[in-house]
């Protein structure tokens, strides 16, 4: 009864957080958000174009370059008596035990960023977000009772903020971290709210994604923008956000380093350059890079290019290779697929791999469960011999110092974000015409979906 009264508390509250973004995606414009100057061009962010060099020595200038070699930044920062300075830290969130699983992936499933439905469908989104997280829920319980009964991703990221903490008062940087979670406790926007009661000054967010996704940062960020827009304090408060950090030197080399310690630990010294290093990153549909210029694929794609460079550096040959896994739903996403490459090298002989999860910088079901016991069950039967996994960095001390760098660096950037001037088209400027013309379609569609045995059981067999 307890579990059926925290399912409908927690499905009211998503009601209205739900009801806050919804009515606000609709308000597209040129919003130019400060130091992380965003590199996206999503028709829902309406931000700037990405702009991205390479540089063959193997350092990619991304338009985040401004805060990652800029020997001009200082390196201590001090704020004045009166600045009250708040990192944000932003992530997924993750269910914290079996009740909230389900709830958990209704939140997930409710974001139009990882539903990109067509306009016309848009009010389908929590119809279907209902009917894909009971269809998913149990599949996805089996995967957390795996791992101990939930996510570890709360316990972690409330280490790493503070870590962060400690490591930004090393650096002369008194600040407050707030973790905002997308689809679970504690939600972004509990953490904003802390920091408008906090009387925070200056605002630096900073999310846990070291490669940008619309579905991932990009889905945090616009629900930022959302409460910008909205707010007499946040919109008058300076701001910067980080939109991405995967080339940031101390990353890479904080990869590069328990990448080399994993490698040490394959038994036999002469058999360690035969071990493949293989990348693992979580997938997104294949429709988000090709059709809505989500950066991801290239970025992820750069991180890899560094982090091999830097091992190359330390004497480090081995192959590598790179596959996206965690792929759900009836669409193809990015490939090669995780599971189809580790078949494959087996048959081509490959006996030791050593994977890396890219994507995260905490452990999670998609590391502990899918990776660790999934694809390593998968490698072994496959005729892989030797495994390893490199762990994620958590609170790795260089990671974190690097991390408080990125805030010291990013804070004198910080500004109020332009988000009230958009000239998008808000709710109440939609044609009535065209609304009743999608309502009609949509609830046709709606129908046949609900309805559809053929379609139900498709589904069923793309979630289980
Ligand atoms: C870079 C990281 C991630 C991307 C990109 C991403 C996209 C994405 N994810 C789903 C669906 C699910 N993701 C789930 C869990 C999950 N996803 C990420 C990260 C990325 N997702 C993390 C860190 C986690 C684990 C959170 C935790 O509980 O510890 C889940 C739930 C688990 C499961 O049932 O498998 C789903 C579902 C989509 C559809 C998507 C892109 C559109
Ligand atoms: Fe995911």
């Amino acid at each position: 009864m307890e579990a059926v009264n925290s399912a409908v508390a927690q499905t009211n509250l998503l009601e209205l957080r739900n009801r806050s973004s919804v009515s606000k995606h609709l308000l597209r414009g040129s919003t130019s958000l400060s130091c992380a100057k965003f590199t996206s061009n999503f028709p829902n962010y309406g931000l700037q174009k990405i702009v991205k060099k390479h540089n063959h020595a193997g350092s990619i200038k991304c338009s985040t370059e401004a805060y990652l070699h800029d020997l001009n930044f200082p390196k201590i920062a001090s704020s004045t008596a009166e600045e009250k300075v708040g990192v944000l830290l932003l992530n997924l969130g993750g269910p914290e035990t079996l009740n909230d699983v389900q709830p958990f992936l209704y939140n997930l499933f409710a974001d139009p960023d990882i539903i990109r439905l067509p306009r016309l469908f848009r009010f389908l989104q929590r119809p279907l977000a209902k009917l894909i997280s009971v269809v998913r829920a149990p599949k996805s319980k089996e995967g957390y009772a795996a791992i101990g009964g939930g996510s570890p991703l709360r316990r972690i990221t409330d280490e790493q903020a503070e870590a962060l903490k400690l490591a930004l008062k090393d650096k002369n940087l008194n600040a407050n971290v707030y973790v905002g979670m997308r689809y679970w406790k504690p939600f972004t926007e509990e953490a904003l709210h802390q920091i408008n009661k906090d009387r925070i000054t200056k605002l630096v967010v900073l999310p846990l994604y070291p490669q940008f996704s619309i579905s991932t940062s990009g889905s945090s960020i616009r629900v930022l923008q959302s409460i910008i827009r909205e707010d007499d304090y946040f919109s008058r408060l300076p701001i910067s956000i980080i939109e991405s950090w995967y080339q940031r030197e101390g990353y890479i080399k904080s990869m590069s380093e328990l990448t080399e310690i994993e490698l040490q630990k394959f038994t036999k010294p002469e058999e360690i350059s035969e071990v493949m290093i293989f990348f693992s990153a979580h997938g997104v549909p294949l429709s988000y890079v090709k059709d809505a210029g989500d950066p991801y694929r290239d970025q992820m794609e750069d991180c890899i290019t560094l982090i091999m460079a830097e091992l190359k550096s330390r004497g480090i040959n081995n192959t590598h290779t790179l596959a996206y896994q965690s792929r759900v739903g009836p669409v193809q996403w990015l490939k090669p697929y995780t599971d189809e490459v580790i078949v494959e090298l087996g048959q081509k002989g490959v006996k030791s791999l050593l994977a890396i999860p890219i994507s995260f910088v905490s452990e999670h079901i998609e590391t502990l469960e899918e990776i660790d016991m999934e694809y390593k069950h998968l490698a072994l039967e496959s005729g892989i011999e030797n495994w390893g996994r490199v762990p994620a960095l958590g609170c790795t001390s260089s990671f974190i110092s690097d991390l408080a760098d990125a805030v010291v660096e990013a804070l004198p950037s910080a500004s109020i974000l332009d988000a009230k001037s958009s000239s998008a088209p808000t709710e109440t400027e939609i044609d009535p015409l065209q609304y009743a013309i999608s309502f009609l379609f949509g609830s046709f569609f709606a129908l046949f979906l609900l309805l559809s045995p053929r379609v139900l059981s498709a589904f069923r067999n793309s979630l289980f």
